[in-house]
């Protein structure tokens, strides 16, 4: 995404520290989170990977209010969400996931400031829009234009915009680039690791994509059956001795490199 200024953020800005402090959640007999205890430092990017029902997306709600737990708390910055007003705390963070659910019917320029005019009436500001697009690599030309006629990266890239408007320091990613084909969602991954860098914010992202996960976080939780069950930066998990889940998990993406290293070489 490109290098214009963001005026708002001050250079130097690092996202806020996260705490999970015995977080539980269970639906009837269903316990979708265990217990978490897990700490992120200000301006980490996480990734959450484990397979499909082990409680990644339960996990990140919390964080958000989206999902209130039965037992524990999330601190940001040292303060209990379970303090903070839902609605106020939802336009502190961001939030990005996979299909962003523009609204149809308003433009690109309304769809990213539907935060600001919800909060105070106001619509933003045609350069505060300009910015937003020119950040994640969108022609100004397209706060014209509907949804409708944008393709699903370009809907997902109006989705990042829409949630760093509010000039949050910490983002909330659930699959944000899982319905795009796989050269868009590199493309889409690198760039919003540079911008994470760039606007030192803190992430935590939850993907399906363990290679996702290894090229673009600094820490890479792993969770299984409701519970973190490695927690390591991608270097460790790579060299193994993670533990069980985690080495299947990163198994995939290594087979993949083997194989095609093969191929190129005519094995
Ligand atoms: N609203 C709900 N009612 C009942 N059970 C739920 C509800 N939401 C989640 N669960 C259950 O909680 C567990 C964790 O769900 P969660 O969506 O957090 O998993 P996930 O790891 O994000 O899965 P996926 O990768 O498939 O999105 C699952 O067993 C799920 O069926």
């Amino acid at each position: 995404m490109a290098t214009s200024p963001i005026p708002s953020r001050p250079q130097g800005a690092r996202g806020p520290a996260v705490a999970f402090e015995g977080v539980g959640k269970a639906y009837g007999t269903t316990i979708a989170i265990d217990t978490i205890c897990a700490t992120i430092s200000p301006g980490t990017f996480v990734a959450i990977v484990g397979s499909s029902g082990s409680g990644k997306s339960t996990l990140l709600k919390t964080v958000n209010r989206l999902i209130e737990p039965d037992s524990g708390r999330v601190r940001i910055d040292g303060q209990d969400v379970a303090g903070r007003e839902p609605h106020r705390l939802r336009r502190s963070i961001g939030y990005v996931f996979q299909n962003i659910g523009l609204f149809p019917h308003m433009t690109v320029a309304q769809n990213i400031g539907i935060g600001s005019r919800l909060a105070t009436g106001q619509t933003l500001a045609s350069d505060r829009v300009g910015d937003l697009l020119d950040l994640v690599d969108l022609p100004r030309d397209f706060a014209a234009r509907l949804p409708e006629q944008l393709s699903g990266g370009q809907q997902q890239r109006v989705g990042v915009a829409r949630a760093l408007a509010g000039e949050p320091g910490l983002m909330l990613m659930d699959e944000p680039f899982g319905a795009l084909d796989p050269v868009t969602r590199e493309a889409l991954g690198e760039q919003y690791r540079a911008l994470h860098e760039r606007l030192g914010l803190t992430t935590i992202m939850v993907t399906h994509d363990m290679a996702e996960a290894l090229l673009f976080a600094d820490r890479v939780w792993v969770m299984a059956g409701g519970r973190i069950v490695a927690e390591a930066e991608p270097a460790e998990l790579i060299a193994g001795g993670c533990g069980a889940e985690a080495e299947a998990l990163v198994a995939v993406p290594r087979l993949q490199a083997e194989r095609i290293t093969a191929m190129r070489s005519g094995g």
